[in-house]
């Protein structure tokens, strides 16, 4: 089933939610390449929601602390809070919009709590300041997506309690999409989710899913991002694409209804 198209009619006035991973920070041509695609766009209204794990990574050592993640998440004590939120949040948000701004898309950026989007309640997978988010309010990106601005969101949340909190962006992503009700791609730095034999999967199911990360077939931070996407897939009851920021122009072929990269299936 063509669930990415721009040519259904449930989908065709559905905002997009495109997630990139911190590593396109890496690589300004790549996040050029990509924001040139998104101003391509016409009469789509889209969302970029951003991590920047490799960011906080360097931040975090030169500031002395070690880090460790587990389950794909980066176990987030208070006292590395404010350096995590300001690299994500600071750092990341603010020079993917400056770029965004420098090639006239009318870039805003924000923060998960901001309009008071998305509430976090705390992981139960005892990870310290790391949020599970919840949706709550889609007022502020209706008005911006109406009135043509592009957001850009940080993955940074906050507690009930008024505490910052660190989600992990694939969620956030997920958040997001569940709060416009939108179509979702994910972008990373690889093509898709590779099965045991290296190969790039078309598609992936739940089942399979589980075995692969059992396996150790699917690790680290796509372990993170699996996971989101079956949870986005089964709530919204279609398939969410894991492909590659590297070429953007799947994106266009994402909304032509061609399969790129991996399809993570709802069941
Ligand atoms: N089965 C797999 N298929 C593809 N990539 C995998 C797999 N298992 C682990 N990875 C790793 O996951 C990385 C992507 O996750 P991550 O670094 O968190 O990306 P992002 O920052 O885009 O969220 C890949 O670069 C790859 O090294
Ligand atoms: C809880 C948790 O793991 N938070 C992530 C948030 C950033 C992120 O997800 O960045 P990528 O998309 O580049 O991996 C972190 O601290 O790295």
């Amino acid at each position: 089933m063509n669930t990415f198209s721009t040519t259904s009619k449930t989908t065709a006035t559905k905002p997009l939610v495109i997630k990139i991973g911190g590593a396109i920070l890496e690589k300004e041509s790549a996040l050029q390449a990509l924001l040139a695609v998104i101003a391509k766009l016409r009469n789509k209204q889209v969302v970029l929601v951003h991590g920047g794990g490799c960011v906080v990574d360097e931040m975090l050592a030169q500031a002395g602390f070690t880090t460790e993640k587990k389950h794909g998440l980066r176990v987030t004590p208070s006292e590395q809070m404010s350096i995590i939120s300001g690299a994500l949040a600071g750092t990341v948000n603010k020079s993917i919009v400056a770029t965004a701004n420098s090639m006239g898309l009318m870039a805003v950026g924000l923060s998960l709590n901001d309009g008071d989007m998305v509430s976090c309640e705390l992981s139960l997978l005892e990870l310290g300041f790391v949020g599970v988010p919840k949706t709550n309010n889609s007022k502020l990106l209706d008005s911006l997506l109406k009135t043509e601005f592009l957001p850009v969101i940080s993955s940074i949340g906050a507690l009930p309690s008024g505490e910052l909190v660190n989600v992990n962006a694939d969620d956030a992503a997920v958040a997001i999409c569940q709060l416009l009700n939108a179509e979702l791609l994910l972008l990373t730095d690889v093509n898709g989710v590779k099965g045991s034999d290296g190969e790039y999967l078309s598609s992936l199911d739940h089942e399979q899913a589980h075995s692969l990360i059992n396996e150790g077939v699917i690790a680290g931070g796509m372990t993170a991002k699996v996971n989101a996407a079956l949870h986005a897939a089964k709530q919204l009851r279609r398939s969410i694409a894991v492909a590659s920021w590297q070429s953007p122009e799947q994106i266009m072929q994402l909304l032509d209804g061609q399969g790129v990269g991996t399809q993570i299936q709802p069941h």
